[in-house]
């Protein structure tokens, strides 16, 4: 099978929403990426069981979403039972050697990256691709995760060689993507849906 350049984005999808592909679209233009895969979590070790929908109706409900042949939802963490996003990766990577991978994500989660397991495997397992989020901006450059790597940090406009080359660069290498600020949420989603008697589900 062909290498492909694929944009990981990990995620608990509950629900997805338009900002999941809004990013995904601004990634695959920016990166220069050929797909993005959704990397649908059987369950967020961070985030509490309760309120989390099936694992299912997350699946179909993000498919519902994604609307473009190079957005794939993907259950690969539940067929390895796995959460961690550190050992997703390094099957991944295993499974598919001839793939060039980034792992996507908000700026939110830069903010919470050093609480994740083995954080710093995760930094030198592939590129990353931070996406900006409004009210995490500050917080996400100036967290420990960033300080810590900012000799790895790409900075560069949409037209840099090197930033829209992100995949191919030997990790730790990270970049921050201002270009889409939206303020879309799965939270609000389901506030929403809790305030006009809807099941979550
Ligand atoms: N509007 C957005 N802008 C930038 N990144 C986003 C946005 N929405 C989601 N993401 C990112 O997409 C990934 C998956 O997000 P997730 O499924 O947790 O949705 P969420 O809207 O953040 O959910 P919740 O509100 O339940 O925390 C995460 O890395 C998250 O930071
Ligand atoms: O590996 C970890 O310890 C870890 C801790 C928290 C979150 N993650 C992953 O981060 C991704 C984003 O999660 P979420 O719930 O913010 O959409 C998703 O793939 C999770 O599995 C991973």
């Amino acid at each position: 099978m062909r290498g492909r350049k694929i944009g990981l984005l990990g995620g608990s999808f509950n629900p997805a929403h338009d900002g999941h592909r809004r990013i995904s679209l601004a990634a695959i233009r920016l990166l220069d990426l050929d797909e993005i895969w959704w990397l649908v979590s059987p369950q967020n070790p961070l985030k509490p069981k309760e309120g989390m929908a099936e694992f299912e109706n997350r699946i179909v409900a993000a498919r519902k979403i994604a609307r473009n042949p190079r957005i794939k939802v993907s259950d690969f963490e539940a067929r390895i039972g796995e959460q961690r996003t550190a050992r997703t990766l390094a099957a991944l990577k295993v499974t598919y050697p001839q793939h060039r991978f980034v792992w996507l994500m908000g700026a939110d989660n830069l903010v919470q990256l050093p609480k994740w397991q083995q954080w710093e495997r995760i930094m030198a397992l592939v590129p990353i691709a931070i996406f900006n989020r409004p009210g995490y901006t500050y917080k996400a450059l100036n967290g420990k995760a960033a300080i810590k790597y900012r000799k790895s940090r790409i900075i560069g406009h949409a037209s840099d060689r090197k930033r829209r080359n992100l995949a191919a660069l030997t990790p730790p290498a990270w970049t921050f993507l201002p270009e889409t600020t939206i303020k879309l949420s799965s939270t609000q989603i389901r506030n929403y849906r809790d305030t006009e008697g809807n099941t979550c589900s």
